[in-house]
């Protein structure tokens, strides 16, 4: 299965990086394909206005509707498909988590809509809920100027998922946050030299008693997730 994955944004030239790296490989290898799409090819003034202020007063400015609607029919078409699944990443959205990028990797088709400015006018996301699978995303308590980096991260992280995409598969499987496993923080991680600038690999990893070192591990990770992260213990 290959998965296409469109970007709309007016900053299109952000997703040139998907070019490079293990991403660059999985579209080399036909897992996936990428398109992305300045926002602006579907405006029709001389300033290419994507926004305009905010009905009911309030500071910045809201991305307008028109341009989204023109590029979703350019885009995705005019006939509702549920299998289309339309992220928008947005600071008040679900928190996305390692589950939801489980089942995002099964998917087809994602279409990202990456806003700008204060946000973009509400409509067109109730708009593309009557057409497809809508997802608004959040990546955390914090606030980015614009779904570009949000929309990065999920392909990241969706992708990697995706049957052949890793070379070793079975590394998936021990990661934290992974279907299964328990909700630990991954333990520290070690490699030579034993001894670098007076500080040496704790002995028990160097032991080859992997009864211990499996011990050790988990002794570690129960420390960093009560530590770091009491909320996984829950
Ligand atoms: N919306 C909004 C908004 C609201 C207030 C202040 C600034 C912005 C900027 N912005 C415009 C688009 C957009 C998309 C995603 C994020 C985003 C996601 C996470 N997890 N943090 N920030 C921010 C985005």
């Amino acid at each position: 299965m290959t998965m296409r994955l469109d970007y709309l944004s007016i900053f299109p030239g952000y997703f040139d990086v998907l070019d490079i790296s293990l991403l660059g490989k999985a579209v080399d290898n036909g897992l996936v394909e990428v398109h992305a799409h300045d926002l602006r090819d579907w405006t029709h003034d001389r300033h290419r206005t994507v926004d305009d202020t905010p009905c009911g007063g309030g500071a910045g400015m809201v991305m307008k509707p028109d341009p989204w609607g023109e590029a979703f029919d350019g885009i995705i078409g005019i006939e509702p498909d549920p299998s289309v699944h339309v992220i928008f990443p947005t600071p008040s959205g679900i928190p996305f988590t390692q589950s939801a990028a489980q089942e995002l990797s099964t998917v087809e088709r994602v279409v990202f809509c990456c806003g700008r400015y204060e946000g973009i006018d509400h409509r067109v996301i109730d708009y593309a809920r009557t057409m497809w699978t809508v997802h608004e995303l959040s990546l955390g308590d914090y606030v980015l100027n614009g779904g570009e980096v949000a929309a990065l991260a999920i392909t990241e992280a969706v992708v990697r998922l995706i049957p052949g995409f890793m070379g070793n598969p079975e590394s998936l499987a021990e990661e934290s946050f992974s279907p299964g496993q328990e909700r630990l923080l991954e333990y520290p991680l070690f490699t030579r030299p034993v001894s670098w600038r007076g500080m040496d690999v704790p002995e028990v990893l160097m032991s080859g008693h992997h009864g211990r070192i499996a011990e050790w591990r988990r002794e570690e990770s129960l420390l960093l997730t009560r530590d770091r992260r009491p909320d996984l213990t829950d």
